[in-house]
Formats: structure tokens, C-alpha cells, sequence
């Protein structure tokens, strides 16, 4: 088998799909870029190239890097485009429906060694690979957001992950210059098993009166130094995806602990989903945030 990694191809150019575009290309892969819709790509390509700018202004990468880093990227408007990938990430919506069904249809075009991997926040990454013809081709790599800044991937391997896809995934993560934490395959892994329950408590104390918005992320940010207010974290991952997060832990663990808040299911339910939707917890239309409670 080979084991170089070259061509990535990413599937869903939302925040996440585009950082990880962003940091691989910049580390040198071949990126190609699929979404449901091709203005989505467009826009995607878009955010990455202001965001390598910002990198340049910085002086954290040269300008010539990000126009380099930029041509890696090629837009896929359709699956087979993905075809000459040597390993796939899907980054779409936070759904085992939708996930599913990406995967029935990507592995048709996909060489039997390419390996598929999926950046899920919480679902099961043995039954999402049952929905694939290569289950010990199959990995959890789940990436932080935001992509270009967070130091950790989490490597979760399904029942059936071979040894050789676990080992091609580290190296993967290493060329990226990032750190892999390993972890067994529970419902929402570690990071989001720890944290969405405190994002979830966070609105909680909302719903109950105890804070308002702002005093619960001042709380927060000011007395355990946390770089974001919980509310504003939960604007900043969108309410779509915390919301899924809470109902796999508490389908998976079937305890009444991980229950998702009803004014966060309200929320959702609104289509305020946060920053992506400019109104969550914060109303993003202005010149600054203003919380909406
Ligand atoms: C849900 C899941 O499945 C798992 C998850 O990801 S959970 C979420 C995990 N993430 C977190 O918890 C993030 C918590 N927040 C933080 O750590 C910080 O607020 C942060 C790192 C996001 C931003 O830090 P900050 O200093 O407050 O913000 P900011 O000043 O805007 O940005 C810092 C720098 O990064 C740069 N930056 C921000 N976003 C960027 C991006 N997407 N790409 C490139 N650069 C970026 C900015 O340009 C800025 O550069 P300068 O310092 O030169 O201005
Ligand atoms: N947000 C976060 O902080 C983190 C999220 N994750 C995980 O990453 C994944 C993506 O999250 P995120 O980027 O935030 O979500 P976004 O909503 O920003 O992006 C998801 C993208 O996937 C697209 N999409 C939906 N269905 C399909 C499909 N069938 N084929 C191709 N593309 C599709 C969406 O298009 P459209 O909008 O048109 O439906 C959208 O562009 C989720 O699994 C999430 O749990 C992991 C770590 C952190």
C-alpha cells in the first residue's frame, strides 16, 4: 500500500471544511474542496484567503506561501472529483443522516486504499464507518475550531480501524504540525464530553434567571480565565452542532445529566445558530456583538 498522503479531499466547506483546507494546503498537501453547493465552495475559498492574510500581516507565513498554499486548493463541485484523493475528510453538517449518505455515495469514486475519514464532533465513528464499503479504512480525525489556531486533532478509531490507518492519520496530523490526542470511540470523544456539558450548563443558567448573557460569559471568561464566555463559544461552534453534540451524548449515554437545554433546542428551532446565522446568543448584525438576553 502506499502510505504518502498527498491529495486531501474535504467534503462540506463550512468552518470547518475551510480550516481544514486552510492548514493542510498550507502544510503542502493537494486539497480538493466539495459542497453541496458550489457557491459554498466559492465562499469558503474566500475565508481561507482572508485568513492566510491575516497569517501574512502577521508575519506568520509569507505572502508567496499563501498564494502557493491558495492554487493547492481546487474546487470539487462533484464527488467524483475526489476520485485521485489518498485520504477524504468529511466536514459536513453535524447529522448521521447526512453523513451516511455522503459516505454510500463518495466510496463508489474512491480508490479501495484511499482512506475516509470524518471530522464528527460526537457520532459514533464505528457506525458511520458501517456505512462504508472500507470500514478499516475508516478514522475519526477530529480537528478544534479554529482550525489554523487550536494545536489538537483527536484520533478516534472505530472497531474495525487497521493499524496502517491509524499510523497514515498520525502522520497526517504530525505534517500538519499539530498535536493528536488518541481517544476511544464514545459518544462525543473527549474534548466535546467535557465541554459541551459545561456549554449546555451555561445555558441552563441562562434559562433559569441565574445570568444574563453577558454576565455569564464575564463570569466565565474573568473568573476561570476561559479565552471565550461559554455563550459566545456556543455562538462561535454554532448552536446547530452544540445541540447535536448534547443529543448524542444523551441518546448515547441514556442519562438525563447530558439533556440538551430547551432554550438552546429554541434557539436552533429559531435558526439563530450563531455567528453563521449573524444571531445566536449575540446578535452579530451590528457593528458589535449585542447579546440577545
Ligand atoms: C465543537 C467541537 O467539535 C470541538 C471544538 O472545536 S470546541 C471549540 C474549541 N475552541 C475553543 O475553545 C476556542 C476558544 N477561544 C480561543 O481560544 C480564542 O478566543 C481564539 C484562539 C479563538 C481567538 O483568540 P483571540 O486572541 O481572542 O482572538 P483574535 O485576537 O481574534 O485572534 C488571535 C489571532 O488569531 C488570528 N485568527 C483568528 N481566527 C483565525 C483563523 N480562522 N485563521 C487564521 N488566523 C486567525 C487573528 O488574526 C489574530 O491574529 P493577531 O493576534 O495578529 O490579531
Ligand atoms: N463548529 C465547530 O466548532 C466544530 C465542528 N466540528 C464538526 O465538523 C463538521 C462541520 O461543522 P461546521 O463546519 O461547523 O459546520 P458548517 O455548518 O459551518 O458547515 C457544514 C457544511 O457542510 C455542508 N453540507 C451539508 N450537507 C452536505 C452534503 N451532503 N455534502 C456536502 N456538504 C454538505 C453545509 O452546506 P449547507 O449549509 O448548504 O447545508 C455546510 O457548508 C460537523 O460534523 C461538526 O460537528 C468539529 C469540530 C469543531
Amino acid at each position: 500500500m502506499d502510505h504518502q498522503i498527498k491529495t486531501v479531499g474535504i467534503i462540506g466547506a463550512g468552518q470547518m471544511g475551510n480550516g481544514i483546507a486552510h492548514v493542510a494546503s498550507v502544510a503542502g498537501f493537494d486539497i480538493r474542496l466539495h459542497d453541496v453547493a458550489e457557491d459554498r465552495i466559492n465562499a469558503a475559498l474566500a475565508t481561507i484567503d482572508g485568513n492566510m492574510a491575516r497569517q501574512v500581516a502577521k508575519g506568520a507565513i509569507a505572502d508567496e506561501d499563501r498564494r502557493t498554499a491558495m492554487r493547492r486548493i481546487v474546487a470539487a463541485p462533484k464527488l467524483e472529483d475526489l476520485g485521485p484523493c489518498d485520504l477524504v475528510i468529511e466536514a459536513a453538517t453535524e447529522s448521521e443522516e447526512v453523513k451516511r449518505k455522503i459516505f454510500t455515495a463518495v466510496c463508489a469514486h474512491l480508490r479501495p486504499d484511499a482512506i475516509l475519514a470524518s471530522n464528527t464532533s460526537s457520532i459514533s465513528i464505528t457506525r458511520l464507518a458501517a456505512a462504508t464499503d472500507r470500514p478499516e479504512h475508516f478514522i475519526g480525525i477530529h480537528f478544534m475550531n479554529p482550525v489554523p489556531l487550536m494545536q489538537l486533532v483527536e484520533l478516534i478509531r472505530g472497531i474495525a480501524t487497521d493499524d496502517g490507518t491509524f499510523e497514515r492519520a498520525k502522520g497526517f496530523v504530525a505534517a500538519l504540525h499539530k498535536t493528536a490526542s488518541v481517544s476511544e470511540d464514545f459518544p462525543a470523544f473527549i474534548v466535546n464530553r467535557i465541554l459541551l456539558p459545561m456549554i449546555n450548563e451555561a445555558v441552563y443558567t441562562l434559562y433559569e434567571g441565574v445570568g444574563s448573557v453577558e454576565a455569564i460569559d464575564t463570569a466565565m471568561k474573568l473568573g476561570a480565565n476561559h479565552p471565550m464566555g461559554p455563550l459566545q463559544l456556543a455562538d462561535f461552534i454554532g448552536l446547530d452542532t452544540c445541540l447535536s453534540v448534547m443529543q448524542v451524548l444523551h441518546d448515547g449515554l441514556a442519562d438525563s445529566k447530558y439533556r440538551p437545554c430547551p432554550l438552546l433546542v429554541k434557539y436552533v428551532e429559531a435558526g439563530w445558530l450563531g455567528r453563521k446565522t449573524k444571531r445566536g446568543f449575540y446578535d452579530y448584525r451590528g457593528e458589535k456583538p449585542i447579546p440577545t438576553r
